[in-house]
């Protein structure tokens, strides 16, 4: 086996109105470094997993799942992995890291998988879609789940900056999934797709203005999930004043991300950090190519 890097990109799930199904990838990445070796070995100088054994690695069980799939053997690696990707924030690293365990699986068993497939076993294994796609294709992806295929649509021509407030706490994404209603009544269902449909269109347009407003009016999570996001209100006035087009809860949460004029997210972020002293702020860039490997 050849040894090859695996670059993942970040993303944001829901962006707003588009629950489970619309996502967007950022410039925040996980990379991983795979050799054929002797026996197992993940080195990770940016995580903090605290495993007993390779056999607890959520890639290396992704990878593992994949080859059995094919019926193959997943020979011994190491893995180098470099993280830029906080876990449980709310920007995708259980979707990038699934993405880079099925990847070690098609790289290191040739099993020459298409891009659909990868769609189709990395939202098998992560439930929904609007992280997987963006993460695997770049860019705004709109995605869903059908009963025996995935149809997703990548908006082209994106033009704003995107600034995320991290803070100091995780959120598991299934402990924000239980605060959601197991079911919508008809008239709530109808008037949250009217806004997730303006969103898209608005988007399509280049209309940030409304797409930014249509964002924060979200009914199908954000009602649900504003008390588990720290600062929920303050963030969405403050980035307002601050000339953002919208606000909205980076997937799952307990980030939060706005939506800004291109050129404005640096100044943005810095003049946020005077009222969230204690958060982790970037200027963040969409990622427009999605997962990549490299000859090593
Ligand atoms: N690079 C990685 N290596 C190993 N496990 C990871 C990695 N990235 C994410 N995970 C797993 O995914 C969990 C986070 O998933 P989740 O709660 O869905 O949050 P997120 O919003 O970051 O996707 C982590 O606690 C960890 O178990
Ligand atoms: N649509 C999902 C998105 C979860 O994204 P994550 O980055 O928090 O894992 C949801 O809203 O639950």
């Amino acid at each position: 086996m050849r040894p090859f890097r695996i670059i993942v990109p970040a993303s944001s799930g829901n962006v707003g109105p588009g629950f489970d199904s619309m996502g967007l990838a950022v410039n925040l990445f996980l990379e991983l470094e795979v050799s054929e070796s002797a026996e197992w070995e993940f080195i990770q100088p940016s995580l903090d997993l605290n495993l007993e054994s390779y056999e607890e690695h959520f890639i290396y069980s992704i990878a593992k799942k994949i080859a059995d799939k094919h019926q193959k053997t997943l020979p011994a690696c190491k893995v180098v992995e470099k993280s830029a990707i906080p876990l449980a924030r709310g920007l995708g690293s259980s979707a990038s890291a699934i993405l880079a365990g099925i990847e070690i699986a098609n790289q290191a068993c040739e099993l020459k998988l298409s891009k659909e497939e990868k769609l189709q076993y990395g939202t098998e294994i992560e439930g929904h879609p609007d992280n997987i796609a963006p993460a695997l294709f770049g860019g705004l992806v709109i995605s869903t789940l059908l009963e025996d295929e995935i149809e997703h649509i990548q908006l082209q021509d994106l033009d704003f900056d995107i600034v995320v407030y991290i803070p100091d706490v995780e959120l598991k994404t299934e402990a924000a999934r239980a605060a959601l209603p197991e079911s919508y009544p008809r008239n709530l269902a109808a008037a949250a797709s009217g806004v997730s449909n303006i969103t898209v269109a608005a988007l399509v347009k280049g209309d940030y203005q409304l797409a930014g407003k249509m964002m924060e009016k979200d009914l199908f999570h954000e009602p649900y999930r504003a008390s588990l996001i720290p600062n929920y209100d303050m963030i969405r006035s403050e980035a307002k004043k601050l000339g953002a087009y919208g606000t909205i809860i980076s997937g799952a949460g307990p980030t939060m991300m706005s939506f800004v004029p291109n050129g404005e997210g640096q100044a943005v972020a810095l003049k946020m950090k005077d009222v969230l002293p204690d958060y982790q702020m970037k200027a963040l860039q969409v990622d427009t190519t999605g997962l990549k490997v490299e000859s090593l």
